[in-house]
């Protein structure tokens, strides 16, 4: 696939990524992390889905797994922030859920790993500036973050539903390579319903569709 992509300058490695040493002298040039793991796929549209008997699965069940992933999830994106030269992490994924995306991406902000980078999100202009439909203000510490996040809904946006982060390694100085905002807040995490009830995840019709075959992630 990277051949085919044209890339010149890539390694492929086989490893579990949680298991890499980011001390590792291999890795000391790494700038640029690519993060999109493992997650629900709830984004995905399959058009043979009708076709398919639904699962009964529990509310319960969908939750305990949503969270399970968002566990992993934040786990990639801490191990990837202590990389001691990257600059720059994108973190998504194909969920509708907020779970997986604006709650991940909360508790990441608040982590001890970008505390210390620092590190915090990309501002709004670097990050896909014309795309209309951004991140859930109210799942968010500061609501204002939301517009540095990028979803896709389906049914909407002419795309299966997708998810996008930047973070960006800040400069403690305060100077031209400084974010507007800082990300000091702590995580008062709003998760009654962590699959967005606000304005945005209310229309988006994949929270209500039918049901799927239960899968284990999208891998
Ligand atoms: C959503 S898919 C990525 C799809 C990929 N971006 C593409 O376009 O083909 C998630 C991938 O993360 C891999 N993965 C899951 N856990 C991992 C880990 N701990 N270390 C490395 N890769 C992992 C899975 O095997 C899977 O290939």
């Amino acid at each position: 696939m990277l051949e085919r992509a044209g890339c010149k300058n890539t390694e492929a490695m086989n490893a579990d990524f949680l298991t890499t040493d980011p001390q590792d002298p291999r890795f000391s040039k790494v700038t640029h992390i690519l993060l999109d793991p493992s997650c629900s796929g709830s984004g995905i549209i399959n058009r043979l889905d009708y076709l398919l008997e639904p699962e009964e699965e529990t509310d319960d069940s969908q939750e305990e797994r949503l969270i399970k992933l968002s566990a992993f999830q934040l786990m990639m994106i801490r191990h990837a922030m202590k990389f001691p030269s990257v600059q720059k992490i994108v973190y998504s994924t194909c969920s509708i859920h907020a779970t997986e995306n604006e709650n991940v991406v909360q508790q990441a902000l608040s982590s001890a790993e970008a505390q210390t980078g620092p590190f915090t999100l990309a501002s709004p202009h670097e990050v896909l500036p014309t795309w209309r439909r951004r991140g859930l203000p109210e799942m968010l510490a500061n609501p204002a973050d939301a517009a540095a996040l990028v979803r896709c809904s389906p049914g909407e946006d002419a795309t299966n539903g997708f998810f996008v982060s930047c973070f960006v390694r800040c400069d403690n100085s305060g100077g031209p390579g400084a974010p507007e905002h800082k990300n000091v807040q702590e995580t008062p995490m709003k998760r009654k319903n962590p699959e967005g009830d606000g304005d945005n995840a209310s229309k988006e019709p994949g929270n209500k569709r039918k049901k799927r075959k239960k899968k284990s992630g999208n891998e």
